[in-house]
Order: structure tokens, then sequence, then C-alpha cells
């Protein structure tokens, strides 16, 4: 049987660049992780693509699914829900592979009581008024959103200490790389453990 592979969340305030260091370590060759699409209720904003950025749904829909444990956890954040699926996480770790998954606090918190053996961690902003900066250019949000995830971003920022790690972005590919780093110590703290040492011993 396949070892399972690891669960990695990456959470943080909207805004501190999760999406952005996402998308540049799965643009990277050695990335070895699979990202789990979520479903939201949320609209689509331009360029975004149903299947690719999200699974786009009704609160209906999203509900049913709700009902039907379909997720792994999920969120009502800033008026739309969002949420894990809970079927392709299942599936891809018990092939043995890595999964991503890149969510809000909340849901985050969820996952760390679901799968406690999760590798999590917290993308942290410079400051908070680089994080409030980063959301202005950005420029998706009107004034009255911007000051609804500044607020949920202080009560997100003293969640830190429920993280295993806090990588700064500062720097999106520095923290790409502290990223991996991570998730490669991970593999070889886990790996220490048994049955590693059987093996190693067994071919004496
Ligand atoms: N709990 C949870 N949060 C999610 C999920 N997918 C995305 N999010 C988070 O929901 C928040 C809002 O996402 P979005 O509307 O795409 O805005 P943006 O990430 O700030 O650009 C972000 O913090 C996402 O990381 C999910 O499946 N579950
Ligand atoms: N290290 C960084 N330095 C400067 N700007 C950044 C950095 N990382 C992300 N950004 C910018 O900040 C904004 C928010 O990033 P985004 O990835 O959408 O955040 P999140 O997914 O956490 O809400 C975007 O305009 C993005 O280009």
């Amino acid at each position: 049987m396949k070892e399972r592979g690891l669960l990695i969340v990456l959470s943080g305030p909207s805004g501190v660049g999760k999406g952005t260091v996402r998308k540049e370590l799965f643009s990277q060759e050695d990335t070895a992780f699979e990202y789990s699409i979520s479903m939201t209720t949320r609209k689509p904003r331009e360029g975004e693509v149903d299947g690719i950025d999200y699974f786009f749904k009704s609160r209906e829909e999203f509900e049913k699914l709700i009902s039907q444990n379909k997720l792994l956890e999920w969120a009502e954040y800033v008026g739309n829900y969002y949420g894990t699926p809970v079927d392709y996480v299942e599936k891809t770790l018990s092939e043995g592979k890595d999964v991503f998954l890149e969510i809000e606090v909340q849901g985050a918190l969820q996952v760390r009581n679901a799968f406690p053996e999760g590798l999590f961690i917290f993308l942290s902003p410079p400051s908070l008024n680089e994080l409030k900066n980063r959301i202005v250019t950005r420029g998706t949000e009107t004034e009255e959103l911007i000051n609804n995830r500044m607020k949920v971003a202080k009560e997100e920022i003293v969640m830190m200490d429920a993280y295993d790690y806090v990588v700064e972005n500062e720097n999106v590919l520095f923290a790409c790389d502290r990223i991996k780093a991570i998730v490669t110590a991970e593999h070889c703290r886990r790996e220490r453990v048994a049955p590693r040492y059987k093996k190693i011993l067994e071919v004496e």
C-alpha cells in the first residue's frame, strides 16, 4: 500500500498574497503537490474560469454539498461560501500525493481538527499597512469590502500561533522557497519514524 500524501494548508488574511504565492508555486517545475480547487458561491472575477480557479456554485448547490457531507471544511467569508471538496482530497492523499489547500483561517482551523497530521502554514504580511495596500492595489473590492476584509484580517493575524509555521510574504519567490523547504523538511521528519528505520535495518 502507498504511504499517504501530506496535506499542506496555506492560510492567512485576504490580500496577503496566498493566491499569488500559490500560482507561483504551481508554475515552478519542481513543485510536486496537487492543488485542490475549492467550491465557492462568489461570482467569478474577470478572467476566472470555472473548474480552474474555483468551482462556482449557487448558494442552493453549495448548501446541498454541505448537507451531503461533500466538504472537508467550509466557511462563510465576507458574504460568500467557500469549501474544500472532500472526495478529491481523500483520493489524492490515498494515491500518495501531497495535496495543497489555499484557504482562509476559519476553514484552516476546521481542517486542523479533521486532519491534525496536516502541515499548517500561515502566510503573514510584513505589516497591516502593506496588507491594506495590497488589497487596494488589487482593485477587486469596493471600499466597504476592503474595510470588511481588514477587520477580518486583524482577527486572523492573532490566529497565527495555531499554525506549525509562519512564512512572511515580503517577496513572493522567497516565500515559495520557504514553503517548499518546509514541505521537504516535513517529509524528512515523517520518514524518520517507523516504518522507515525498520526498512533500513531489514536490509542488514
Ligand atoms: N475555508 C475556505 N476558504 C477558502 C477556500 N477557497 C478559498 N478560500 C479563501 O477565501 C478567501 C476569499 O477568496 P477570494 O474571494 O478568492 O479572494 P482572495 O483570495 O482574497 O483573492 C481567501 O482567503 C481564500 O484563501 C476554501 O475552500 N475554504
Ligand atoms: N510579496 C508581495 N509583494 C507585493 N505585492 C504582493 C506580494 N504578494 C502578493 N502581492 C499583491 O497583493 C495583492 C493581493 O494578493 P493575492 O494573491 O490576491 O492575495 P490573497 O489570495 O491572499 O487574497 C495582489 O495585487 C498581488 O499582486
